[in-house]
């Protein structure tokens, strides 16, 4: 007797700018081969970028395997038998061809549009809304990852959380992974990690920082962030309080790790945002710009979630910090707004965790791909 084959998945990601939309595809790519055993393709338009986050990929391959599951160059897709579910991340827009071969099969594949994180309340009416290809009369199901149960939720591997609850109560588990990365960091002095865009409001945040009197071990990833901190620290050469460590860009299996051995992160993006909730540590996040600052209702929605269970006093220092980080429209004098913010970080801190255990308890992206995938094929 043969085995079932296992059910398949075409991802399709083009990579718009950073790395959020390809970190996205390749975790939920990943997920689904590990967890719910699927056979995965993954169509992308750049694997240089992808290979940043997985180094075993080979740009120049057409078509390669990798973790169990297969990556293609998307101009490969004509060639490709629909697989039974296809997700579109981020409106991609598939190759007409391979559509036209999707509605020729019975039944048509399920067909996803993967949309990007909100967590404006409109994502909850948007989310598993159907429409109909003009055309070709195929249906494409829009799910919206979010922060409530009435979305699609977040990315959440099985063992994530409690892989991230070992590392933090190993006492030696951080500083190991940092002395792996060839640093050995002042005891006393929280770790920073700082993944921002570029920002005009860097000069003014490192002298915060300094002005601030208490030291920092600041990490710092490859970002466009990394000339501006350079010529601050030209600039203050005697001062000892705040060391920066370059980081090179480490592979996305690390990621977590390097989230989880900080005390505090500077995030952005997606997909780091939701690690950073997931790490269970005092954040602030480096929304993606947008033009006439229209990311600063996007931020204040995010808020509107985070800010349950905290008191009003912790909950307007971390909204403050925030929102003058992210207004590139006025000059900001941080110090007051870092101090605060650090006096309240014991409250922070205990609602990173208890915040993390609530959004826990919803479900996760890829279990309502899923079922949403076992629906349509009524599996
Ligand atoms: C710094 C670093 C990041 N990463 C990974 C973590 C994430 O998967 C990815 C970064 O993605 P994000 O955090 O989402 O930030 P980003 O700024 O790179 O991506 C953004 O791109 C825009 C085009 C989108 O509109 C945004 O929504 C967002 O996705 O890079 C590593 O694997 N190693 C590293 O060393």
């Amino acid at each position: 007797m043969h085995a079932a084959a296992p059910f398949s998945c075409d991802i399709f990601c083009r990579v718009i700018d950073n790395y959020g939309d390809i970190g996205v595809c390749w975790r939920l790519a990943r997920q689904l081969v590990d967890e719910y055993q699927w056979a995965v393709r993954l169509l992308v338009d750049d694997l240089q970028s992808l290979a940043k986050l997985v180094p075993t990929v080979d740009p120049t391959l057409a078509q390669q395997r990798i973790a169990g599951l297969v990556i293609w160059q998307w101009e490969q897709a004509p060639s490709a038998t629909p697989a039974q579910m296809v997700v579109e991340a981020f409106a991609c827009d598939p190759p007409v061809t391979y559509l036209q071969r999707m509605a020729q099969q019975t039944p048509p594949p399920a067909w996803v549009n993967l949309e990007y994180l909100s967590a404006e309340t409109w994502v909850e009416d948007c989310h598993g809304l159907v429409s109909r290809h003009p055309q070709l009369g195929l249906e494409k199901v829009f799910v919206f990852p979010g922060f409530s149960p009435r979305t699609g939720g977040l990315l959440r591997e099985k063992g994530l959380l409690a892989a991230a609850s070992a590392f933090n109560l190993s006492p030696a588990a951080a500083d190991q992974f940092w002395t792996t990365q060839g640093l050995t960091l002042r005891a006393q002095a929280p770790r920073l990690f700082f993944f921002t865009y570029a920002s005009p409001h860097i000069p003014a945040l490192l002298d915060a920082w300094l002005s601030h009197g208490q030291a920092l071990e600041i990490l710092l990833p490859p970002t466009p962030a990394t000339p501006q901190v350079e010529a601050w620290l030209a600039a203050h050469p005697n001062q000892t309080l705040l060391r920066v460590h370059p980081l090179p860009f480490l592979p996305q299996a690390e990621f977590d790790r390097l989230l989880w051995a900080s005390d505090l992160l500077f995030v952005r993006g997606e997909d780091s945002l939701v690690r950073a909730q997931w790490a269970a540590k005092p954040m602030i996040w480096h929304i993606y710009p947008q033009a006439e600052q229209a990311h600063l209702p996007k931020l204040a929605a995010f808020y509107s979630h985070y800010s349950q269970g905290l008191t009003a006093s912790a909950l307007a220092a971390q909204t403050a910090l925030n929102q003058a980080w992210c207004d590139t429209n006025r000059a900001v004098d941080f110090a007051p707004l870092w101090a605060n913010w650090r006096q309240h970080l014991p409250e922070i801190q205990s609602h990173a965790l208890s915040w993390r255990a609530e959004l826990s308890q919803q479900p996760d992206l890829a279990t309502v791909l899923v079922s949403q995938a076992y629906k349509k094929w009524g599996q």
